[in-house]
């Protein structure tokens, strides 16, 4: 079969992956780390400490990266998270009440272990029902209630008693490891930065997965991550868990280094700040939170010390100037700092692809119903917005083997319709059944899980991801691996399993060639082609396929054609909502015209040409009766 997509994309040169550098970026990393180990016992005491900080707030970024980042949500509150993991160890440690019952019975080195494990605890319940209340409405609510998270906290530390008011709690316990007590910023320095790299360890395994590919796709749309079977509402609640998770270990640490801890450090504004170091740094990359933190953290220290010294009086004008630079470094370096720094280096710092050695093992395969079989059944469906009714009493049905094109003029009501069979809307009135289930308000991810597969009228994919990583999230629900799997790295086979068969599907689709560049990079009708390969990765039953010939060549729609028969050869169903006329005419089995939401006619191609009613209404209008013609 010929490809679909043979020609090369215009913007290809632009997309090319990084080119080959002289130095290997992990091989570098190693060297920065190993010689960051030689020099540490020679530091000053100063550097230790800046350096210190630099790894508890790069910790409480690397949740930010992830949050705001990678999964498109933005929290201004992750300072009273580090607070609530700063002051649960103190508590537990410095309370007579909870020192004597849990010290006694457990001995004193174990409290500030108990300290992380409330710390944990509470983190985790605040933030589930925070998240859970907020991120399923879109929009502002989550920054808000963030916002307001942030600061009912910080006043609460304050007003408490039991936490030591305004004055905070003294008198925290150095943490001991296997005798070793880490009482010096030196020693704790060391564990700091153990810890902050073992978590972007983590994290990189996690977004280098199946359910990392599921974190993604959230910014890429509700519609679009739920169509390929992503639970969207679960995954910002555990992503929203995650982060606050990082940012309460970051807190404990630095109760520990600080053996003292107070309010002050976990305001609203030093909230703002962790949400600058994630955005400086490079909001999608894990090393963009150490570089943003890193920035920030040395950039304050530097001007609280040179500018009273220009100005010759103290007056807070770092926090004028800090706030000026950082709307100069966003509005010049809009995706962050790291991103900037990578393009810059490319030329000397190779950045090699991670190489998947692990066997294939085997992916959920579904038995494909045998051909005739009705897939997909509409019954009198009825969608009114308001008093305009788009959709009026259409039945329609989609059978297995067979090619049903849905066409009518604009405005007939075909995306509504559309909409309605695959999850996006439910109807007004009326039913629609799936493989004999009737869906009602059932979201798109039950449609996929049922054996639905489609493609968007305006192309959906994640731009900055390469073709193949697009095409694997189609194949998200065929494997099963969680969050910890991934990121300890025990999802290995799956994960072939799943890049092997979108390498496929990409081939079978033509796009061979351009697996490993950018999706963005392709030209809009091979990202059409793209969002076909992606479908099929879900190994569906019936495919709804939304203008698939639009923006391509002609040669191009003929091996698309061929590609869709082979389809329906398989047993496929595949419905098309297509305005090219010859296209539709040449493939499909059975036709049904849409006009002002009403069903007014269905048949065979030959018998659509000929019917007065479709002439009249459909085929009067300018380049469409070009196309009959
Ligand atoms: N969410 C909505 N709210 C209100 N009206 C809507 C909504 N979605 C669609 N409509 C209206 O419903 C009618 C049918 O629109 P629809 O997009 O389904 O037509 P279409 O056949 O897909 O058109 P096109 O070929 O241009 O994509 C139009 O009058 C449109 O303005």
């Amino acid at each position: 079969m010929s490809s679909p997509v043979s020609s090369r994309p215009a913007s290809l040169a632009a997309a090319q992956p990084v080119r080959q550098g002289l130095v290997s970026a992990r091989l570098l990393t190693v060297i920065a780390l190993a010689l960051l180990a030689a020099v540490w016992s020679f530091l000053p005491d100063f550097t230790v400490v800046v350096l210190c900080y630099i790894g508890l707030y790069s910790m409480v970024a690397l949740g930010l990266v992830m949050l705001t980042g990678v999964g498109g949500m933005t929290s201004f509150g992750q300072a009273a998270f580090v607070g609530v993991g700063a002051y649960a160890t103190a508590w537990v440690c410095t309370s007579p009440l909870a020192a004597s019952a849990l010290g006694g019975l457990l001995g004193t080195q174990a409290l500030p272990w108990l300290g992380l494990l409330l710390g944990f605890v509470i983190t985790f319940a605040v933030a589930w029902v925070l998240g859970s209340v907020t991120v399923k409405l879109q929009g502002h609510y989550l920054p808000l209630c963030t916002i307001a998270w942030g600061l009912s906290l910080y006043y609460l530390f304050g007003n408490m008693e039991f936490l030591g008011g305004q004055t905070g709690l003294t008198g925290i316990p150095a943490i001991k490891i296997a005798g070793l007590d880490l009482s010096s910023s030196r020693t704790i320095g060391v564990v700091i930065w153990a810890v902050m790299l073992q978590a972007m360890w983590l994290l990189h395994n996690l977004l280098d997965s199946r359910e990392g590919r599921a974190i993604r796709s959230l910014k890429g749309g509700q519609i679009m991550a739920e169509s390929m079977g992503v639970n969207t509402a679960r995954y910002r609640i555990k992503l929203f868990v995650l982060a606050a998770l990082l940012a309460t270990l970051s807190g404990w640490l630095y109760a520990h280094m600080q053996r003292f801890v107070s309010p002050a450090p976990f305001n609203l504004n030093i909230g703002i700040e962790y949400l600058f170091m994630a955005v400086v740094g490079g909001a999608g990359h894990l090393w963009g939170a150490v570089l943003g933190a890193a920035i920030i953290t040395l950039l304050k220290e530097k001007l609280q010390d040179i500018l009273p010294a220009l100005l010759g009086s103290n007056g807070n004008f770092e926090t004028i100037v800090f706030g000026l630079l950082m709307v100069l470094v966003l509005q010049r370096f809009a995706e962050g700092l790291w991103p900037t720094l990578q393009r810059l280096t490319a030329g000397l710092i190779h950045r090699p692809e991670n190489k998947l050695r692990a066997e294939p093992r085997p992916l959920d395969r579904r038995v494909l119903p045998a051909a005739g079989t009705v897939l997909l059944q509409a019954e009198h469906v009825i969608k009114r917005f308001g008093g305009l009714v788009a959709n009026n009493n259409v039945s329609m049905s989609l059978k297995a083997g067979e090619v049903h094109a849905l066409i009518g003029p604009n405005g007939a009501g075909k995306s509504t319709f559309f909409n309605m069979i695959s999850g996006v809307d439910s109807p007004t009135e009326g039913e629609v059944q799936l493989m004999g289930q009737v869906m009602g308000d059932a979201p798109s991810r039950r449609f996929a899980a049922l054996g639905l597969g489609r493609t968007f009228q305006h192309v959906r994919l994640l731009g900055q991801r390469s073709v193949l990583e697009n095409v694997a999230l189609g194949a998200h629900r065929r494997a099963h691996k969680g969050w910890i799997a991934s990121m300890l790295r025990l999802d290995r086979h799956e994960e072939a399993a799943l890049l092997a068969e979108a390498r496929k599907q990409i081939e079978r689709c033509g796009l061979g060639a351009y697996a490993d560049l950018p999706a963005a990079s392709l030209a809009l009708g091979q990202q059409r082609i793209v969002e076909i390969a992606r479908a099929l990765a879900g190994q569906p039953a019936a495919l709804l396929l939304d203008e698939p010939a639009a923006g391509l060549r002609h040669l191009e729609k003929q091996a698309l054609a061929d590609l869709l028969r082979q389809l329906r050869a398989e047993g496929l169903g595949i419905l098309v909502v297509e305005h090219d006329m010859e296209f539709v005419m040449n493939l499909a089995d059975r036709i049904t015209v849409l006009e002002f939401g009403c069903v007014i006619a269905t048949g065979k191609p030959a018998e659509i040409q000929v019917n007065q009613r479709v002439l009249d209404a459909y085929l009067g209008g300018g380049d469409d009766e070009e196309a009959a013609a």
